[in-house]
Order: C-alpha cells, then structure tokens, then sequence
C-alpha cells in the first residue's frame, strides 16, 4: 500500500478510464454526456437550477420518488392507517427488507445484511461483537487517517472494557501489515477515506489480516452505492455503511450492517435491545439473541427514514452499480485530467490516486486558501466541500453528475484561482459545520 500519489503535470490517466487525452474538453463533453448510458437517470433526482452539485459524498442528492414514498408513509400509512401499519406496510419489517435491498450492492448474499442506526453505533454493536469472538486478543487495529468518528467509537469501547480487554492501536498506512501481530483482535479500516479518496484493496487486506488471525470490519461510507463491494467474495467478517451518501436515502439516513453468515450463530452485541429478542412480542424478563443479523437490531426503527431510503434505492436498481463505477472513474478522470491539462496542478496538490483501482468518487486537492477556494467555488454554485485543514473534495455521485458539471466546475475553479477572490473578507468566517 503506497501514499496518495499527487498528479503530475498533464499526465495521461490510464486507458482502462476510456476519456480522450485530448486537452480541448469543451468539445468532447457534450459528447460524452450524450454517450453515457447513465445520463437518463439524472431526471430521477430534484437537483436546484444552475447548480452544479459535487457533495453526492457527504449528502446524496434527492431522488423524485423518495418524495412521494415518504408523503404517502406519513399522510396515508402514518395518517390512516396509524397503528395497523406496523403489520399492514410492513413497517416492522424495513430493516430486514432495506437490508436486503441494499445486500446486492455490497456482494452480500441474503441474510447478512440488516439497516438500522447510524454507522457509529453499527461500530460500537460489531466491534464488541468482534472483541468478544476474538478472546485474549484485544488490540482494534485501526488507519491514523480513517474518519475519526470509527477511532472515537474503539476508544469508548477501550474506556468500558478497561485496557485489559481492549486498546486502539493506530497506525500509517505503510505499517498496516507489519502492525497486525498476536494481539489484533479486529483491524477496521474504511474502504475510501474521506479526505484523499483513496481505496484500499479490501480482498487482499482482508486476507492478510486473516493470515494474521484477526477478523476484519470495513467502513464502507465512501464505497457503498458508487462501485461494486464485494464482502462475501473478500471473506470479510464484518462491515457498516451509510444511507445518505451514495445511497441517497436523505439527511440521517440510517446506516446498515453485515455480519457475515459464518459468525451469525455465535456473536452476540451490546446493546441488546427488545426488537434483536427471539421473540420481542412475549415481552419475555430476559433478553435471548434473535437469529441472525436480527439480533444487530436495538429499538424501534425510524419508518419515514427507512421508507426514503427504500425508495431512494430504486434509482441505483434501474442500473448497474458495474456501470456506475465505470461512469465514476470516468467523471474522476476527466476531472483529474482538466486539472493537469489546465495548468492547476502548479497550485493545488491533488491527493487522490491517479490509477482507477486506487480511487474512490471524489477528487479532493490541497492547497493552504482551501477554505476560501470552497466558499468562493460555493458562492458560484459549485457545491463542493471542505475538510480542515486545507481540503477541498469534488465528490462525483454517478447518478446525476454529468461530464458538462466536471467542466463547470473545472472553469469555475480555474476564475476563483485567477482572480484569488478566495482570499476576500467575506470567505473569513468558517461555520461549526463544514
Ligand atoms: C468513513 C466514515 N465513517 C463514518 C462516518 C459518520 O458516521 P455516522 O453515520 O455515524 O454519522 C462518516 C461521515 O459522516 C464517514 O465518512
Ligand atoms: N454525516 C454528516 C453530517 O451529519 C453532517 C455533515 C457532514 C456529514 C458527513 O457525511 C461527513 C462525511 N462523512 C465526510 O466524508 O466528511
């Protein structure tokens, strides 16, 4: 595993990408719009006008008929139906059938895969889980740079067991293999990382960590829903996502987990809830497991947010999700190659991979104005986001972006750079969310 590799001048990305290496990008655009198999699909989603919107990574964007699938939850089954729908629309059963939907997109055979809460406490249910199987090993092996929050979680977990039972060891990503000695327990890592973009090769990290005896959770918040996962196929042990990145299941989405059908009979979670019971309707004194991915679920699930993301899901299933990875290495490239042939590689230092299997969905590059950049690329209705310290991240959501939005985006940036209006007054002030 290599650092993130800075794009070097014009530098032509790999064939397997299919763009022209032509330098002349307006003319090829509309051209390759026309010839995306997927471009019909951006009439599914509400998008504002004259927006160009590159946070798919951070929010998904709103499909059309997740409004009217949650109108009619809320005003028919909630209004009407009121209590009876628990059984009549299936409420009572939205984690199990999202689940299952959500199942073929990550390469999870049936069963394995349940949506419920947020991917933090999917964290904190599986990696106690994976403590617990793992015995006198008790170290959580984790990246010094993943999204904080999975470090967070290991850390209240070290807190509650005492450090007997568990300690978060983190470490660069060169080191991932030589750290994964006798006392890792489970190694958690994020397929993408947020900041860079950068993927890690699941199959092959996964199997080292099995040849070192450790089981392995993956985050898959920047993968799931924008390329092919394949979790069965890779043996992984464990894995959570979100809802509302490429998923587009909304604000607060719940997340999903899978636990792999080899482990289901003998882990157990803490946070042992009425609806994971064998039976939650006896009201029984005791708790006892349900089987399966079952016994993941704690308490009531929020229907109007697993109703929006069921229906968001349709969009992905009128395709391929082969097809939106290559429509996301495609925009990626391109937007990488605009950059080099643009000359703003002088500027700004990209840090995603150049080569397709290393990258996630986003482009994200450095530069020390980065905030300014983003307020001002912001200001022109480029929506892009920015992560401190000197971040901006282009996030590529194959659904609804278009090679015509890389271009606007790619001209936009290249005035806010020219005329330096990302140093003005009006971009000082930086908002508690970012
Ligand atoms: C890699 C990663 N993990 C976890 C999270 C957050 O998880 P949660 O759904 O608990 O807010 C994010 C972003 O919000 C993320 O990028
Ligand atoms: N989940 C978020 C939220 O509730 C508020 C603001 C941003 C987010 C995000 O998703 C951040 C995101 N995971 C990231 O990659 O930085």
């Amino acid at each position: 595993m290599s650092e993130s590799t800075a794009l070097s001048e014009s530098t032509a990305l790999s064939e397997s990408t299919a763009l022209s290496k032509s330098t002349a990008l307006s003319e090829s655009t509309a051209q390759l719009d026309k010839e995306d198999p997927l471009a019909a699909l951006r009439q599914q989603f509400h998008l504002p006008d004259d927006t160009v919107y590159l946070d798919g990574n951070s929010l998904g964007a709103l499909p059309k008929g997740v409004s009217k699938a949650v109108a009619d939850a809320v005003e028919k089954q909630w209004g009407e139906d009121l209590i009876s729908s628990w059984n009549k629309n299936d409420w009572i059963r939205l984690p199990n059938l999202v689940g299952e939907a959500i199942a073929p997109f990550i390469g999870a055979a049936s069963g394995q895969v349940l949506c419920c809460d947020s991917i933090s406490v999917n964290l904190f249910k599986l990696l106690a889980s994976a403590l617990e199987l793992q015995g006198e090993r008790r170290v959580i092996l984790a990246l010094e740079e993943d999204f904080p929050t999975d470090a967070y979680i290991a850390q209240g977990i070290a807190r509650l067991l005492g450090e007997a039972r568990c300690e978060l060891r983190r470490v660069a990503p060169d080191c991932l293999e030589d750290a994964l000695d006798e006392d890792v327990a489970v190694l958690m890592l994020t397929e993408v990382n947020y900041r860079s973009g950068e993927r890690y090769d699941m199959a092959v990290i996964t199997r080292a960590a099995h040849a070192a005896g450790a089981l392995v959770l993956w985050d898959l918040a920047h993968s799931a829903g924008v390329m092919p996962v394949e979790l069965d196929r890779a043996n992984v042990d464990f894995a959570v996502g979100c809802g509302y990145k490429y998923f587009n299941g909304g604000p607060g989405a719940p997340g999903f987990l899978y636990v792999n059908h080899r482990h289901q009979s003998d882990v157990r979670q803490p946070l042992s809830g009425w609806l994971g019971h064998r039976d939650p309707f006896a009201f029984a004194a005791d708790y006892e497991a349900g089987s399966g991915v079952q016994r993941y679920q704690a308490g009531t699930p929020p229907v109007i947010s697993m109703v929006a993301l069921r229906a968001a899901l349709e969009v992905l299933q009128l395709t391929d999700i082969a097809r939106v990875r290559d429509k996301s290495l495609a925009l990626t490239a391109f937007f990488m190659q605009g950059l080099a042939s643009r000359g703003q590689l002088d500027a700004l230092e990209c840090l995603t991979p150049e080569e397709p299997e290393r990258r996630g969905s986003q482009v994200s590059v450095r530069h020390e104005q980065a905030w300014g950049i983003s307020q001002a690329l912001i200001e022109a209705k480029v929506i892009v986001d920015f992560r401190a310290p000197d971040i901006v991240r282009f996030g590529f959501a194959p659904l609804y972006n278009s090679f015509a939005d890389a271009e606007r985006a790619l001209d936009i940036l290249a005035e806010v750079l020219a005329d330096e209006r990302y140093l003005h007054e009006r971009f000082r002030h930086r908002p508690a969310v970012t």
